[in-house]
C-alpha cells in the first residue's frame, strides 16, 4: 500500500511537471506577427473588404510569409509562401476546415460534403472515392463524354455567340452536365429535368447562405440555439429547406446509378466504379475504405465543388483570347497544323498541342479563380518557426500570391506576373516545362486537402480551348462605328474572383 501511494505521489508530481513545463513553455511563445490588435476586437477593421490578397500580400511584405491576426477571439493566420504552406498542410493537424454555423449539423447539415467534411476517416474515405474516380486512367472512359458536351456547348455559341456567358453558366449545359455524367452516368435532360433541378436549387441556394454579410448566424453562431418564433431567427427556414434538399441532391442520383446498376443500364461513372469495388470478393472494410456513405457524399459535393471554378475559368478564356489576339493565332496555328482544318481536336491529338495547354495552365495561374483558396483550421496547437499557432487557428494560402516570386521563391521563372503569357510554361523549344507547383498549388491547395479535381479541369479546359480556337475567332466587340470597345480586363474583388461582365465578338472562322 505505502509503495502504491509513492508510484501515485510520483505521478501526480511528474504530471504537474510535464503539465507546468508545457504552460510555461507556450506561455513565452509568440503568435507569428502582424498588424497590432485593438483589445477585445482584435484586428477587425484591418481585415479587408475586398480584394482581401491584395491586403494581405502588403502585410507580408512588412511582416514576412506568415502573418497572424486576431477578430474577436479567432485567431487567422496567412502563410504567402509555398514553403510555409506545403509544410503546415501537408500535416493531419492542418486539415480541418473551419465550421460555417448554417451549414452545421443543427441546421442545414451539409457538412457530409467533402469540402466542408472535418478530417477523419470519413474525410479519407470519400476523397479515396474521388481521387479513383478522378485519376487520368479513369477519366479516359469519360473522354467521348467530354468531346460530345464540348461539341454541343459550341453549336450552342454558333447559334448566338452574345450569350457566352450564359452557355457557359447554365448549369444544365457544358459543365453542370459533365459532372452528372461524371458522378452518376446521369444524362441531364435539355428541359425540366427533375432530379438536376434538385441539384441546380441546392447550388443556387449554397451561393445565397456563403454571400457574406446574408446570414446573420454565421456571424453570431448564437442565434442558433434562439427557437423560431424569436425576431431575427428567419435563417430557420431557409436551414429547413436546406436540409431537404442537400439530403435529396445527395440521395436521388444514388438511387438512380443502384438502380440502373440492378437493370445492367448503368454509364461509367465515379459511383458505379465506387460500387463495383465494393462488390470485389476480396474486398476488405477497414477505417477509410469506400463505404456507400463515402460513395453518395463524395459524388453529391462534386456539383458544389465543381461547377463555378471551371466556368470561371472558361470565362476567363473569353477574355484572355479577347485580349491577346497574338497567343490565339499562335494557338489556333498549331491546332490547325494538327487538324488540317478538316475536323475539331480531339484528346489523341493532345500530346501535340503544348501551346494549348501552356493555355489551360496559364488562364488558371493568370486570375486564380479563389484567391484566398479555401480555409483550414488546426485542431491542435502547434509551433511553426518558433511561433505558437493555437489550436483552432483558421490558416489560409494567399494563392494570388503565386503569381509572384514570393511564392514560388523563384524570380527567374516567373517575371511579369501580369501578363497573360502561355509561353512561361514552355521550352525554348516550344515543349512542355514542368510546373506543376505553380497550377497545383498556389491554384489547387496545398497538402491533405489540394483539391481532387484537378484532372477533370484539365480534361475539360483542354477539350474547350482546342476546340473553340479551332472553330471561332475571339475579339473585342465594335461600336456601331465600327471601333473596338477597349476591355478593362477587371475582374470581382470577392472570394470567388470573377472577370466583370464584358462584351467580345466571337465569330466563326472562315
Ligand atoms: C479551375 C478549377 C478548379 C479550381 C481552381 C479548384 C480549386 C480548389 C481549391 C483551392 C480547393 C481547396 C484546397 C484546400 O483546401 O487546400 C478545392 C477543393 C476541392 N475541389 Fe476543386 N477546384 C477546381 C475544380 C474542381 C473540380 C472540377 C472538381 C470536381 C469535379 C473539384 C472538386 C473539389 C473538391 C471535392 C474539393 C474539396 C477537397 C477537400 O476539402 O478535401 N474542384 N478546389
Amino acid at each position: 500500500m505505502p509503495q502504491f501511494s509513492l508510484a501515485l505521489i510520483l505521478t501526480a508530481l511528474l504530471t504537474s511537471f510535464l503539465g507546468l513545463r508545457y504552460f510555461l513553455r507556450r506561455a513565452r511563445l509568440s503568435y507569428p506577427p502582424g498588424p497590432k490588435p485593438l483589445p477585445l476586437i482584435g484586428n477587425l477593421f484591418d481585415l479587408p473588404k475586398s480584394f482581401s490578397w491584395l491586403t494581405y500580400a502588403s502585410w507580408a511584405k512588412t511582416y514576412g510569409d506568415v502573418v497572424s491576426i486576431v477578430v474577436v477571439g479567432q485567431r487567422i493566420v496567412i502563410l504567402t509562401s509555398a514553403t510555409a504552406a506545403r509544410e503546415l498542410f501537408e500535416k493531419p493537424i492542418y486539415s480541418d476546415r473551419p465550421t460555417i454555423p448554417i451549414f452545421d449539423t443543427g441546421l442545414m447539415n451539409w457538412n457530409w460534403m467533402t469540402q466542408l467534411t472535418s478530417y477523419g476517416d470519413q474525410l479519407q474515405a470519400q476523397r479515396r472515392v474521388l481521387h479513383g474516380g478522378m485519376r487520368p486512367s479513369a477519366l479516359a472512359q469519360h473522354r467521348p463524354m467530354f468531346e460530345a458536351k464540348v461539341h454541343q456547348f459550341l453549336s450552342r455559341l454558333a447559334e448566338t455567340p452574345h450569350d457566352f456567358v450564359e452557355h457557359l453558366e447554365r448549369s444544365s449545359k457544358l459543365q453542370g452536365s459533365i459532372l452528372m455524367s461524371l458522378a452518376y452516368g446521369y444524362e441531364v435532360k435539355p428541359n425540366n429535368d427533375k432530379l438536376f433541378s434538385i441539384v441546380q436549387e441546392t447550388g443556387r441556394l449554397a451561393v445565397t447562405v456563403m454571400l457574406p454579410g446574408t446570414q446573420l448566424v454565421n456571424d453570431l453562431p448564437a442565434l442558433q440555439y434562439l427557437p423560431e418564433w424569436f425576431p431575427g431567427t428567419g435563417f430557420w427556414k431557409l436551414a429547413r429547406k436546406g436540409r431537404e434538399l442537400g439530403k435529396a441532391m445527395a440521395d436521388s442520383p444514388i438511387a438512380f446509378v443502384k438502380e440502373s446498376m440492378a437493370k445492367g443500364t448503368a454509364q461509367p461513372s465515379i459511383a458505379r466504379d465506387g460500387f463495383e469495388v465494393m462488390q470485389e470478393s476480396d474486398y476488405v472494410l477497414k477505417p477509410g475504405s469506400i463505404t456507400e456513405e463515402a460513395l453518395r457524399n463524395a459524388c453529391g459535393s462534386l456539383y458544389l465543388a465543381g461547377f463555378d471554378t471551371v466556368v470561371a475559368a472558361l470565362h476567363s478564356l473569353f477574355l484572355a483570347l479577347a485580349l491577346h489576339p497574338l497567343v490565339q493565332r499562335k494557338a489556333q496555328a498549331e491546332v490547325d497544323a494538327v487538324t488540317g482544318r478538316t475536323r475539331l481536336p480531339s484528346f489523341d491529338d493532345q500530346p501535340h498541342l503544348p501551346y494549348v495547354d501552356a493555355i489551360c495552365k496559364e488562364l488558371v495561374r493568370w486570375r486564380p479563380l479563389a484567391p484566398m483558396l479555401f480555409p483550414h483550421k488546426v485542431h491542435e496547437d502547434n509551433t511553426y518557426r518558433g511561433y505558437l499557432i493555437p489550436k483552432g487557428t483558421i490558416v489560409m494560402v494567399n494563392g494570388w500570391q503565386a503569381r509572384f516570386p514570393a511564392i514560388l521563391q523563384d524570380p527567374e521563372r516567373f517575371p511579369d506576373p501580369d501578363s497573360f503569357k502561355p509561353e512561361r510554361f514552355l521550352t525554348d523549344e516550344q515543349s512542355r516545362k514542368s510546373d506543376e507547383e505553380v497550377v497545383n498549388g498556389a491554384a489547387f491547395g496545398f497538402g491533405r486537402r489540394h483539391c481532387p479535381g484537378r484532372n477533370v479541369t484539365d480534361a475539360i479546359l483542354f477539350m474547350t480551348v482546342a476546340s473553340l480556337l479551332a472553330s471561332f475567332d475571339v475579339g473585342p466587340q465594335k461600336n456601331e462605328h465600327g471601333e473596338e470597345i477597349p476591355l478593362t480586363g477587371a475582374y470581382t474583388g470577392n472570394s470567388a474572383s470573377r472577370p466583370e461582365p464584358f462584351e467580345c465578338s466571337i465569330t466563326p472562322r472562315d
